[in-house]
């Protein structure tokens, strides 16, 4: 997985590892603690709690000496730097299994991402909704983006038509991709790319399954 770019230059770990803590963050707030403190944070979540203040202090809360953070305050900093409390909208191209799968996990408009349109080429597939989004043709894209200013886009295409498709995105307007294909996308320097693969997780969970066993 690569984020190509990133304005604020926050390392990629740390930025992986920032949901995990608001997440958990959210669970304690819920149970009404009011402080937490950084190596609280890093039990939980099997983190070295100096690696904690480190990623947390990107949000621009720190913690105070005896208290900690206040997780109502840090929670709000989270959603705010993580830009889950604004709803950002995506296309999605390609509504086969994956890209149906990926519209129907409504929690994604928590993460601050909404896909408003989905668009194919299998006419069966066109005219449906998935969840309350709308299956289009694929044509549509090029008249829709004109309309809508949509910088982020889902890609579920097969792999032989996933650069074509990229490229088409590009030309409307699109700024980053989140590629679920596995083709190496070739794309300007300045659109960023989320390569996104099971296949690279899946690795390595039975590499070391099997390490374990030797
Ligand atoms: N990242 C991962 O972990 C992961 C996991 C599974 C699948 N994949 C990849 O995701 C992609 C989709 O897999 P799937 O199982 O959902 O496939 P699928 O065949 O079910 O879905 C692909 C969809 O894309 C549509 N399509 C084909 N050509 C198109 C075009 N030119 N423009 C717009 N839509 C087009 C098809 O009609 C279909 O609905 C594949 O590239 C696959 O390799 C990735």
């Amino acid at each position: 997985m690569a984020v190509r770019k990133n304005k604020k230059q926050v390392p990629e770990p740390t930025l992986r590892r920032l949901p995990n803590y608001l997440f958990f963050l959210e669970k304690v707030r819920e149970k009404g603690v009011m402080n937490i403190s950084a190596p609280s944070i890093g039990k939980e979540l099997k983190c070295d709690p100096t690696q904690v203040v480190k990623d947390l202090a990107f949000t621009g809360v720190k913690g105070k000496p005896r208290v900690g953070y206040n997780t109502y305050e840090l929670c709000h900093a989270l959603e705010e730097f993580l830009g889950f409390n604004h709803v950002n909208e995506a296309f999605l191209v390609g509504a086969g299994n994956l890209g149906s799968a990926l519209m129907a996990y409504q929690e994604h408009q928590t993460l601050g991402l909404k896909v408003i349109a989905a668009f194919d080429v299998d006419e069966k597939k066109i005219g449906q909704h998935i969840g309350n989004t709308p299956v289009l043709e694929y044509n549509k894209l090029f008249h829709l983006s004109n309309r809508l200013d949509v910088e982020i886009a889902i890609l579920t295409t097969p792999n032989d038509v996933a650069q074509e498709v990229a490229e088409d995105l590009v030309n409307c307007g699109v700024k980053a991709i989140w590629n679920f294909t596995h083709e190496i996308l070739d794309l300007p320097d300045d659109v960023i790319i989320q390569n996104t693969s099971m296949s690279s997780f899946a690795a390595v969970l039975l590499q070391r399954l099997n390490d374990s066993k030797k």
